[in-house]
């Protein structure tokens, strides 16, 4: 199966973000990657549910909402009302993430967990027969345009190994600092989806972005 593509609109151009959405859908981008932050998780605001809700009318594309807030409970129905399709929430956010995992997916929303480059993959081993999705930080999340941090694929691997094992099929992603040369390191341990922000928005051709990732072997 080919490398699934989810453009982070954090590097899109927000006064005519429509016609951002609309010109990576026409591109092949798989999912769309929307970054929550709060100012308190992470030191960058960004956007919240009203805007979710006005990209949901622009495509049935999957949009993969990722939350980087604080007490994420308390904000993950307004999410779905919103439109999303996936929900992951933080490890080192989630206190108790067994229930917020299961309150995603009993509002209907496939739910994932997120890891930091410096949090054990072993945090995760509990919930991953629990969720569609994991989302290996390959940056320090908050910022795009960082580099990739490459330590991050030994946890990858590690995940990909178990999820053989035990028989799972959750999705692996990585968000951070991916681009053509990066994005083969990635598939090479076992990623499913790549999330791209600037590597896919500064670039003129999307299109050609999109492939030039996807094709990275
Ligand atoms: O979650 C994020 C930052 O916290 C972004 O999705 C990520 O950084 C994408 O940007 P780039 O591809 O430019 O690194």
């Amino acid at each position: 199966m080919s490398t699934k593509i989810a453009p982070s609109i954090l590097s899109a151009d927000f006064s005519i973000l429509k016609e951002e959405i609309e010109d990576v859908i026409a591109g092949g981008a798989d999912y769309i990657h929307i970054d929550v932050m709060d100012g308190h998780y992470v030191p960058n605001i960004t956007i919240g549910p009203l805007v979710l809700s006005s990209i949901r009318p622009i495509t049935d594309a999957t949009l993969d909402v990722h939350l980087m807030i604080e007490n994420p409970d308390q904000y993950v129905q307004d999410f779905v009302n919103a439109g999303a399709d996936i929900i992951t929430v933080h490890v080192e956010a989630a206190p108790h993430l067994h229930r917020t995992i299961h309150m995603i997916k009993e509002a209907g929303v496939k739910p994932g967990v997120v890891i930091n480059p410096a949090t054990p993959v072993e945090m995760i081993k509990p919930i991953l027969k629990d969720v569609d999705l994991v989302l290996f930080m390959t940056v320090n999340p908050g910022f795009g345009g960082q580099s990739f941090i490459p330590e991050v694929l030994d946890k990858v691997n590690k995940a990909a190994k178990w999820r053989e094992e035990l028989g799972l099929s959750f999705e692996i992603e990585v968000d951070g600092g991916v681009n053509p040369e990066t994005a083969k390191q990635c598939i090479d341990a076992g990623v499913d989806v790549l999330v791209a922000g600037s590597a896919i928005f500064n670039e003129k051709d999307r299109k050609q972005a999109i492939e030039k990732i996807r094709q990275s072997k």
